[in-house]
């Protein structure tokens, strides 16, 4: 007889066991980060990362870890890692008064999201808090110059609903400096005070943003009454209060958590990757260690003489200055006057950051250093589908059929969430051909990911009911976004494209008879990739990507679903140079040779069908000649 109490004191002993093992990693990324102190090297070391990477990917697999899982929780590990030696670094070099207390001033009430932001960024210096909740902007600029709090955190740009421009006009006033920077991930979550059901629910109370940014999950409660609150927070605590079983609010799990409220539905928002970029100010600038990335922002105005900010940009690209942003504002009592916000990938103290700011002192009519602070951003090493792919034991040494002509040099260019289309690494995508359960699907994803693949794929549309194929659209990309696989879906009219587009990285046209150009014309307007399948007749095909091209969407791949001869494929790449990607079954016994003889031939893409429960070892070949030969 298994007894369930003693497994999980086995559990909670082996997870104490990783928690002091993970400090002591910690402790010795200190370590590494004093070294490089005394040694002066960059704290990021990519290629190292990349190294460590690959040869934990094939311990955990000899261990029946999957590669994602791994790779997962080392990006965290190695995230933590340099933002922990970045912060010693600064703090050795900016040392501070050891203070017990640290005060900030930011939007909102306890639990906000700039609340929480305050937390994380204050979070290093290890002193109690004392937090300042302001209802404006202006308010936060004021508490930090007059000395009442230390440190003000705003938040600046958000990914879906771009620059907050009264935070910008303000900085244009103000004598603080930016300090630091922060990006948090905004997760909105329907958050409840007792055990209750989605179908209970009769109001939810949010900030008309938040609202906004969940738009299309609120479609899928037509009963619900939505009221609106001055801020996620307030509608927090107003749930808190009440104690209801038909009352939520919308906001973050873990300022929810701090009301005291659980999260009924999590990941709620329209757009995949809902980011938040705080800034953190104070009175004083802040140095920055050379061997951490540095962001410099500025002002600046050009005057309105004609290539007058290009001037200014090409004052920065001759000193090698990358600008990682750019956004004007009209200066107030100046008509037609701008002023334009930068920032840019460089340590102001730096050399090159001097000269230019002296060039540009000459060509401007106004400029300020905003400030200097180090870069938040640790972009997670991506290994290549190369690295990924095991070795398989007895892959069929396969060779393609014959020599094939080499594919035309140079097609566009096509990005599918993160993944870009090449004929050197193609992209190899899978179909479902039925919806799966849940269950299903996310296995599916975990097997995809493991084999090698880059996206899944999976019929949302053809029910006829909207609310339906919206949870459908959802639950993809939630379950590719969990595995860190781009997403597809077939449609078969606008306005399914339309709904696909918001949600998903790629879109299959499959159009209805009669309805083609209807079709064509939507995908054109789309900003979204969308693959085009291949008309019987090269001219016919040329028509169609003419009508989507004419449109402005620039977007297009083909796809040949028919298993068309060679010499046709060719002919059509080579008349329309748009990448070609081909559709295979999953089941087809020469799926490995095939696959091999397209590439060679210029195919930049697979697209397999599968069924759930088709065991995916084919993929895993193809895959391996594909990405290893
Ligand atoms: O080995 C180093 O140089 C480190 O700084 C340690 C470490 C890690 O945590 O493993 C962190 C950052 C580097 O990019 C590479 C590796």
């Amino acid at each position: 007889m298994i007894n369930l109490d003693e497994i999980r004191s086995h559990i909670s002993s082996l997870d104490k066991e990783l928690l002091s093992l993970l400090a002591k990693r910690k402790d010795l990324s200190l370590d590494v980060a004093r070294s490089k102190l005394q040694n002066p090297r960059p704290i990021r070391d990519q290629e190292r990362e990349e190294a460590l990477l690959v040869a934990l990917i094939n311990q955990g697999r000899t261990l029946g870890l999957d590669a994602h899982y791994v790779t997962q929780i080392y990006h965290t590990i190695i995230e933590d890692s340099v933002l922990s030696q970045q912060a010693l670094l600064q703090d050795l070099l900016n040392p501070q008064d050891k203070v017990p207390a640290i005060s900030v001033a930011f939007l909102g009430l306890r639990g906000s999201y700039s609340n929480m932001a305050a937390r994380k960024y204050l979070h290093r210096f290890n002193a109690q808090l004392v937090e300042h909740n302001c209802d404006t902007f202006q308010q936060i600029f004021d508490t930090v110059e007059s000395g009442q709090a230390q440190y003000g955190v705003l938040p600046i740009e958000n990914t879906s609903s771009g620059a907050i421009n009264d935070v910008f006009d303000l900085m244009q006033h103000t004598n603080l400096s930016i300090v630091g920077e922060l990006t948090q991930p905004i997760e909105h979550c329907l958050l409840v005070a007792t055990d209750t059901d989605v179908s209970k629910l009769k109001t939810l109370y949010t900030h008309p943003q938040v609202y906004q940014q969940c738009s299309q999950y609120l479609k899928t409660l037509p009963q619900v009454k939505v009221e609106f609150c001055a801020a996620s927070s307030n509608a927090m605590e107003l749930v808190a209060k009440q104690q209801r079983d038909d009352i939520g609010a919308m906001g973050s799990a873990d300022g929810g958590a701090l009301h005291g409220l659980k999260p009924l539905v999590t990941g709620l928002a329209n757009q995949k990757k809902n980011m938040t970029r705080f800034i953190v100010v104070a009175r004083k600038p802040v140095e920055v260690a050379e061997q951490i990335p540095a962001k410099t922002s500025f002002i600046m105005s050009t005057g309105q003489q004609s290539g007058a900010l290009v001037e200014t940009l090409l004052i920065l690209r001759n000193h090698d200055i990358p600008m990682t942003k750019l956004e004007s504002r009209p200066i107030i009592g100046n008509p037609w006057e701008e002023m334009f916000y930068v920032d840019v990938a460089a340590n102001v103290n730096s050399s090159h950051m001097q000269a230019a700011l002296n060039e540009l002192k000459d060509s401007v009519s106004f400029i300020k250093v905003l400030g200097c602070y180090p870069s938040a951003e640790v972009a997670p090493t991506r290994l290549s589908s190369k690295a990924l792919t095991q070795p398989q034991a007895s892959s069929p040494k396969a060779q393609p059929s014959a020599e094939l002509p080499a594919a035309k040099a140079a097609t566009p260019m096509l990005q599918v969430g993160r993944f870009s289309l090449s004929q050197q690494e193609p992209l190899l995508a899978t179909l479902l051909e039925q919806w799966p359960e849940r269950q299903g699907l996310q296995e599916m994803a975990r097997q995809v990911k493991e084999q090698g693949g880059q996206v899944l794929g999976a019929p949302c549309f053809g029910q006829g009911d909207s609310q339906f194929e919206q949870a459908r659209l959802l639950q993809l990309r939630e379950v590719a976004q969990q595995f860190d696989l781009a997403t597809l879906a077939p449609v078969h009219t606008p306005e399914q494209l339309q709904r696909a587009a918001e949600s998903l990285d790629l879109i299959l046209l499959q159009p209805i008879e009669g309805k083609r150009d209807e079709l064509l014309w939507a995908a054109g307007r789309s900003t979204r990739p969308v693959l085009l399948p291949l008309n019987d007749k090269v001219s016919d095909t040329l028509t169609d990507i003419e009508t989507v091209l004419s449109e402005g969407n620039r977007q297009l791949a083909l796809l040949d679903a028919q298993g068309r001869p060679l010499a046709d494929l060719l002919a059509v790449q080579q008349a329309s140079a748009l990448p070609l990607l081909s559709q295979l079954d999953t089941n087809n016994d020469m799926l490995v040779e095939l696959g091999l003889a397209l590439k060679s031939a210029g195919i930049q893409g697979f697209c397999l069908t599968v069924l759930e429960e088709d065991n995916l070892s084919t993929l895993a070949q193809l895959a391996q000649r594909l990405y290893r030969d």
